[in-house]
């Protein structure tokens, strides 16, 4: 059963906030993860250990690591799908700063239908997360699910489509659509929830090059224009450095790494220890650096190490 925070009954050790509280979210919703370790049953190491973590309101923030190395589990602990799903040893709390009038709560005692309104989640396979036989359909589940008011529904499916650059597939069968398109609509059904973050997971690997590109650019375009966090956990970094503001770098459970892209590519070999490919632009100025053509990263008349590849066909040219 849920129990509201204002319930006046004698205090139960876990309250949990309802989808049915009147909430005025701060559109400044960050996220604090303090001392985070996490152990998935019977099993003998934690998956999280110790992690701790602050990501500001509208930053972009990308999770990568080898496999194995916590990235689901991380989004999973701040989507609330853990605890309230995954069973397991947790300690330590993801508290959403600015969730309530008073301040902070943690996820654990936020219901899940709660935190969909403000964490959107998105995974990596655009087939299993589309229940509907059609696109509209689907981003109408959602809003049913979570309580929406009836005669906001139309406005928001269409604001959410149109935000993802959908509009004209509303009325199409969600059987016809390609891998880009379906991952675009999982955003939209998200997204039509009005959330301050969006979690995905890996949301581009099962896409092609189009696809992949439709998703990263609608995922900027939230990120720019609404001010909407967005946290991706990744393995390859190439196509999302230049979009992130932040990289953090997982091993084992632990916070490896963590920065501005340009500030963590300076690692390259943390990046080979960890079996993380390091993006061709950054690996082409480090070659640049060892093979003495460029200056060391750190003297002061070093250039910023390149993010894609048209900044490393510019500095290219600089040397010729
Ligand atoms: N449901 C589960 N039950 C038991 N162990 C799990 C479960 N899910 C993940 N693990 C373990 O927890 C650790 C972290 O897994 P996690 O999926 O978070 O890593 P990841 O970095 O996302 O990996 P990948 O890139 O392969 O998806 C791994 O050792 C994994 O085997």
């Amino acid at each position: 059963m849920c129990v509201s925070l204002s319930d006046k009954r004698p205090k139960r050790k876990k309250q949990i906030i309802c989808a049915r509280q009147a909430w005025e979210v701060s559109p400044l919703l960050s996220i604090t993860i303090e001392n985070l370790t996490f152990s998935y049953p019977d099993c003998s190491s934690p998956a999280l250990h110790e992690i701790n973590l602050t990501m500001e309101a509208g930053e972009f923030i990308v999770i990568t690591g080898a496999t194995g190395a916590g990235k689901s589990t991380l989004l999973r602990s701040i989507n609330g799908v853990i605890p309230h799903f995954q069973p397991g040893t947790l300690q330590g709390n993801v508290w959403l700063d600015g969730a309530t009038p008073s301040g902070r709560v943690p996820v654990a005692r936020v219901s899940a239908p709660q935190l969909a309104r403000f964490i959107g989640s998105v995974f990596d396979d655009p087939e299993g997360q589309i229940v509907s036989p059609i696109v509209e359909e689907e981003i109408a589940f959602g809003l049913e699910n979570t309580g929406v008011d009836p005669a906001q529904m139309d406005g928001r499916i269409a604001k959410a489509l149109a935000d993802c650059g959908i509009s004209h597939l509303r009325h199409r069968a969600t059987s016809s659509l390609s891998g880009g398109q379906k991952q675009r609509v999982a955003i939209a059904a998200a997204l039509a929830l009005a959330p301050k973050i969006l979690v995905l997971d890996e949301p581009t690997s099962e896409l092609d090059p189009d696809g992949t590109e439709a998703v990263l650019n609608v995922l900027s375009e939230l990120n720019k224009n609404h001010g909407i966090t967005i946290i991706i956990a990744e393995q390859k970094v190439t196509l999302l450095a230049p979009l992130c503001d932040r990289l953090v770098l997982l091993e084992k459970g632990r916070i490896a790494l963590q920065g501005p892209p340009r500030q963590v590519f300076l690692h390259p070999h943390i990046f080979a220890k960890l079996g993380v490919e390091l993006p061709a632009p950054a690996r082409l100025a480090h070659a640049l650096v060892q093979e003495g053509v460029l200056p060391p990263f750190d003297s002061p008349d070093a250039p910023p190490i390149p993010l894609t590849v048209e900044e490393a066909f510019t500095l290219s040219r600089q040397l010729l």
